[in-house]
């Protein structure tokens, strides 16, 4: 924002005084304004009287928190602050990590989209419309920022937001809750980047006959205009911004393929339920497979929901096997994927997505096995027939892993390493300790959503967070100081293996993945992992000498700087 700059003596400078300073969440401290604030930037008699710290400001913010009724009023109470005073919301989120993310992230992010045109209270972020693709340019010039400011841009259509579906304009709160995982996660600095939904309209009935719904009121448009206002999103974002990472978070899985084809090998761009996703997962499944004692390659997986996260999964897991020695098509062969049509099969190669066609089964694999009244061939039916070792949900179908499946699944395998990954909670698989419970504590398992931890047998079972939470604030983080010039392959798989190397195994009862206490320790680890690897990949335009130290200073810490007047 040009009304506040930066000083080389780390302190915030601007031309605004009085109740301006106070209105701007960047530079509100509250009641934290010390006397000499006061008097330079006209604040005398517009505050109480004392002067608070920082942590002082934070306990009461706690309470004020604690004091909400539910999950929903308390995304709402951090919402406001954040708005309100922005070092004080990271301090308290960064603080309450393991509490406070579940309700800035999913599960409750979820259902403050849900309600977000009747919660709505101010606008945060940056509001396209398909209707006015002209505007584009003016909504970026809006911002009063020049090209060096922004780091990244999280952008959603939310066509598909977690596993709940269409819900238009309220998506861009899945856009601010995964820019507040950044922060809080990597230190990515709050003032330099930016929330976008990007309106094509939704087809969700319920929002659509809400006269208070702030969104478009149309149905989706897609195909060529569609299109065309992706593009210039793209490059009017781009132009604005030109070193930023363009982030693609819950578009539906058609255009977000069609979307990593055109722009993933030629700009600073990643999808995260399709890439990030991958990665947490591979982390997750090399973990497991470690305990199994059995290599990936030799492994059979069922992927139960076959989208942007269920195929990203298998395709990441699939290079890994290629790198173990097995043919691109030995590997695909090592999965089953089933969606809506139950078991994928070469008898649906004319309908299928082009993502989904490596892993179609062929028919004469499949000739004998059963078929529902449907004519397909169930999920129940895939277990029993394939034998998997890990099975992976990414369904949105809460309760999908019923115990009949899973006895049936453990009654083959030792360890049967399984991952309801669904979001938000509710609409997980299985919940763990069903897991534990129908596999006689034999299952190595890997949530979506938090879960508490479960005792089984007297030993208390942690369960691994498999979000790609864990994975795109270190990306982001290590693209940024590398200035890299694409994501590569590389990235994810430096992001996949700092993320398992940082597991505990030897803790009786850890999970398969960092406890989420961990979350900053491992985003760190993630970028300089990733950094290394946009260096050896020759995508970094920037190679600094001691990277650990280039990623560490350039986190933004959630602390005030003094402000002083222009
Ligand atoms: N843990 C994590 O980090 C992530 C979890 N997810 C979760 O994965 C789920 C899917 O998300 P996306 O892949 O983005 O959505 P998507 O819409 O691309 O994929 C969902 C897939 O499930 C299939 N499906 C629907 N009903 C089914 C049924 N009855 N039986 C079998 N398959 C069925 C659909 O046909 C589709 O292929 C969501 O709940 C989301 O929250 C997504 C991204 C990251
Ligand atoms: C975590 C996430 O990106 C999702 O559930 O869509
Ligand atoms: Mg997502």
């Amino acid at each position: 924002m040009n009304n506040v700059k930066k000083t080389k003596e780390g302190y915030l400078e601007t031309t605004l005084t009085g109740k301006d300073v106070l209105s701007i969440p960047t530079l509100n401290k509250g009641v934290a304004f010390s006397e000499e604030e006061r008097q330079e930037l006209g604040l005398e008699g517009l505050l109480p009287p004392t002067v608070l710290t920082l942590e002082q400001q934070a306990e009461r913010a706690y309470k004020q928190f604690l004091a909400q009724p539910d999950r929903l009023r308390q995304n709402v109470y951090l919402s406001d602050l954040q708005n309100r005073n922005e070092v004080l919301f990271y301090k308290l989120l960064t603080d309450k990590l393991r509490e406070m993310l579940p309700v800035v992230y999913t599960p409750t992010v979820g259902e403050a989209i849900q309600e977000y045109s009747h919660e709505y209270r101010r606008p945060h972020g940056v509001y396209l419309s398909i209707d006015n693709i002209d505007g584009i340019e003016k909504a970026f010039e809006n911002l009063h920022a020049t090209a060096g400011d922004i780091d990244l841009i999280v952008a959603t259509d939310s066509e598909s937001i977690l596993g709940i579906g269409d819900w238009g304009v309220g998506g861009i709160n899945i856009a601010i809750g995964k820019l507040a995982v950044y922060t809080a996660a990597a230190g990515i600095d709050p003032s330099r980047v930016i929330p976008v939904v990007l309106d094509v309209g939704t087809n969700n009935e319920k929002l659509l006959n809400d006269p208070l719904y702030i969104g478009n009121h149309h149905k989706r448009v897609q195909g060529e205009k569609y299109e065309e206002f992706i593009d210039a999103y793209v490059k009017t974002a781009l132009k604005f911004f030109p070193k930023a990472l363009l982030h693609w978070e819950d578009l539906g899985n058609k255009n977000a393929r069609n979307i990593m084809k055109k722009y993933n090998d030629k700009i600073l761009t990643f999808n995260d339920d399709i890439q990030g996703t991958g990665a947490i997962t591979l982390a997750g499944v090399l973990a497991a497979v470690k305990k199994t004692g059995t290599k990936l390659k030799d492994h059979r997986v069922v992927i139960f929901g076959a989208g942007s996260a269920g195929i990203g999964i298998a395709d990441q897991m699939r290079d890994t096997m290629v790198l173990e020695g097995l043919s691109e098509e030995e590997a695909n062969n090592a999965f089953w994927t089933l969606d809506y049509r139950g078991l994928l099969t070469d008898q649906f190669e004319d309908e299928v997505l082009d993502f989904q066609k490596p892993y179609l089964r062929s028919s004469d694999e499949v000739s004998g096995w059963a078929r529902d009244e449907k004519g397909q061939i169930s999920f129940a039916e895939t277990v029993r027939r394939v034998k998997p070792t890990i099975l992976i949900g990414t369904s949105g179908q809460g309760g999908a892993f019923t115990e009949e499946i899973i006895k049936e699944m453990a009654a083959h395998t030792e360890r049967p390493v399984i991952m309801p990954m669904s979001n938000p909670t509710p609409l997980a698989e299985a919940v763990p300790e069903d897991l534990f419970k129908w596999t006689d504590g034999r299952a190595l398992v890997a949530t979506g959503s938090p879960f508490d931890n479960v005792e089984y047998n007297g030993i208390e079972h942690e369960i691994g967070q498999s979000n790609n939470a864990f994975v795109f604030p270190g990306l982001g983080l290590g693209s940024i100081v590398t200035e890299s010039k694409i994501i590569t392959k590389g990235m994810f798989v430096a992001s996949a293996n700092a993320i398992a190397e940082m597991v505990d195994h030897e803790k009786p009862g850890a999970g398969l993945l960092p406890s989420i206490d961990k979350l900053q320790e491992v985003s760190i680890q993630v970028a300089i992992e990733v950094a290394k690897a946009a260096i050896e990949d020759g995508v970094a335009r920037k190679t600094p000498d001691n990277i650990e130290q280039a990623v560490k200073d350039a986190m933004w810490i959630p602390e005030y700087k003094k402000i002083v007047r222009a």
